[in-house]
């Protein structure tokens, strides 16, 4: 048993005077935000930004936290079981300086689980304070399942269950323009607000609701597509957690880690930060009129730079992204790729882009976290043509020339995915002794074995080599496009091949 185990669970009760009378005199403003989500990174980047509005005296709202889906409610039970509360340490490095802030968040008035508390969480719809739904509900939860609504029963998805929900303060306050709500969903998705509106408008098609309510949806409600960034670690180990709980003689089960950059771009009108009083707050949050810089900008330098690392890290036996970023060799090559041939290619120049570059970097060397370069190596030739090889391609466009670090990442993402039989077939291979194994779409895995043939009897003909490797550029179901029309793309790439081979061996 560990030593936190003793101890009691975090309570309001728990916190002494002065503690008690800040958590209260937030916790008990009135309810603005619907929260359909209860995840790590909801509670350490809206509910952390929400309880700083309000803990500086300019958000005077509270948050009624919901599980978004049917199963898994303990999560639920744990903050009800808290009174809503939970620590929130935030560390790392921000501007070279070492950072480490530890707070008490009290933004949660109410905890509600709608598929046991269905007409309570739907009279929930009916408070004339709320103003916003904010969601986080990942990828797969974002989406529209078609369904029935069988009225007094909760319907599964989170689109659904908005739309009933929606529904309920259309009638209540007799289509009232002024009771339309603001849609912040906070999923990764591209036109994130636009997905989901256009769920609740075909569910509300399906549950057969009027006309006159899909047009108070269009009309009187905001859905705001928006991008989010933040590194949430989610709780401590445990030998930490029970140091924690030694010094502050309680249990939280809730304890969430994050870094200290956030960024949260959403498009709308500035003046909404009246209503939802982040940017005033000090908070890194920008109201901006297209969103799509900030999106091209995060996937190409800071995705871009993680996927150009880890097939190069993994074919050099490094682990992590830390410890790619502190090789005295990689380290430089990595800011490089980054500085003179993605920000480059990109052609922003009011977006701050270098500056971007530099916290992007920062947080890679975050001393509090280990980021392994497998993980995000999931899925990698995917992520390679919508991270890197856009950038690779315009960069030839732009400037006359391959960019000679991209080439070479590219270069280490095909010899990394060749067929060789260290491991499992094709999935992996062995390096100094250690196992890695690759994920990767079955059908795209089965056609670069196809096309590569058998690796291991071209590598010392250069010639057979050149056509296997224009069989793998030809595939445009891979690519998007038959490479080979790239003219010196492929002289590039067997080049830096043949010399990653010798380097890695
Ligand atoms: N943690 C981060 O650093 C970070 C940063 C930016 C974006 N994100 C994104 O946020 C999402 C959540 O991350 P997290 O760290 O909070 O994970 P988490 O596991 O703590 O939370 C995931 C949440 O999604 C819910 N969920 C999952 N599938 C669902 C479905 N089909 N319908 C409804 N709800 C569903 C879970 O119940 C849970 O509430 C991920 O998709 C991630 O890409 C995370
Ligand atoms: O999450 P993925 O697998 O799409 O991409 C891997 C990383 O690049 C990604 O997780 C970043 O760390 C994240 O996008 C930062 O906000």
């Amino acid at each position: 048993m560990s030593a936190s185990t003793k101890r009691p669970r975090l309570k309001l009760n728990l916190l002494g005077n002065d503690g008690q009378r800040k958590c209260k005199e937030i916790m008990d403003r009135p309810v603005k935000v619907l929260q359909i989500g209860e995840g790590n990174f909801l509670r350490g980047f809206v509910d952390w930004m929400l309880h700083e509005s309000a803990r500086q005296g300019k958000f005077h709202g509270s948050v009624v936290v919901t599980q978004p889906r049917p199963g898994g409610k303990a999560k639920l039970e744990q903050i009800r079981d808290q009174d809503g509360l939970y620590t929130m340490i935030t560390r790392g490095l921000s501007q070279g300086k070492a950072v480490e802030r530890t707070e008490m968040i009290s933004i949660f008035s109410q905890c509600m689980n709608p598929y046991e508390e269905w007409q309570a969480f739907l009279k929930l719809a009916e408070l004339p304070s709320l103003e916003f739904v904010i969601s986080n509900t990942t990828e797969s939860g974002l989406k529209y399942i078609q369904s029935d609504y069988v009225e007094g029963e909760p319907v599964s998805s989170f689109p659904g269950k908005l739309t009933v929900f929606l529904h309920q303060r259309y009638v209540r306050f007799e289509g009232d323009p002024s009771r339309g709500l603001i849609h912040l969903p906070c999923e990764l998705l591209e036109g994130n607000g636009d997905v989901l509106r256009s769920c609740v408008l075909r569910h509300s098609e399906d549950f057969g609701y009027s006309d006159a309510f899909r047009n108070w949806i269009k009309d009187h409600n905001l859905f705001l597509n928006n991008l989010v960034d933040r590194i949430v670690t989610g709780a401590p180990a445990q030998e930490e957690a029970d140091t924690l709980a030694g010094r502050w003689g309680y249990e939280d089960q809730l304890i969430n880690t994050a870094e200290p950059y956030h960024f949260w771009a959403i498009q709308a009108d500035e003046g909404l930060d009246k209503k939802l009083p982040l940017k005033q707050a000090g908070l890194n949050v920008h109201w901006v009129k297209d969103l799509k810089p900030y999106q091209v900008r995060k996937v190409r330098i800071l995705n871009g730079a993680h996927t150009l690392m880890s097939s190069l890290g993994i074919l050099q036996g490094k682990q992590y992204v830390r410890e790619t970023m502190e090789d005295p060799e990689f380290g430089p090559w990595i800011r490089e790729a980054v500085h003179q041939e993605i920000v480059p290619a990109l052609d922003m120049p009011d977006h701050q882009l270098d500056q971007y570059a530099e916290e992007v970097f920062e947080r890679f060397l975050n001393p509090y976290i280990n980021h392994k370069l497998q993980d995000i190596a999931l899925n990698t030739i995917g992520k390679f043509k919508v991270r890197v090889l856009p950038t690779l391609l315009s960069y030839e466009q732009t400037q006359n020339s391959w960019p000679t670090r991209l080439v070479r990442g590219f270069a280490g993402l095909l010899l990394l995915y060749r067929p060789v039989n260290t491991l499992d077939g094709y999935h992996g291979h062995r390096f100094n002794g250690e196992s890695v194994v690759l994920k990767d779409d079955p059908d795209v895995l089965a056609a670069l074995t196809a096309h590569w043939e058998s690796y291991d009897s071209l590598r010392r003909d250069r010639q057979q080599l050149n056509d296997r490797l224009a069989a793998v550029l030809s595939d445009s179901t891979i690519w998007g496009e038959n490479l080979n029309e790239r003219r010196g793309l492929r002289e590039a790439l067997l080049d830096e091949i043949v010399l990653l081979e010798g380097e890695t061996e």
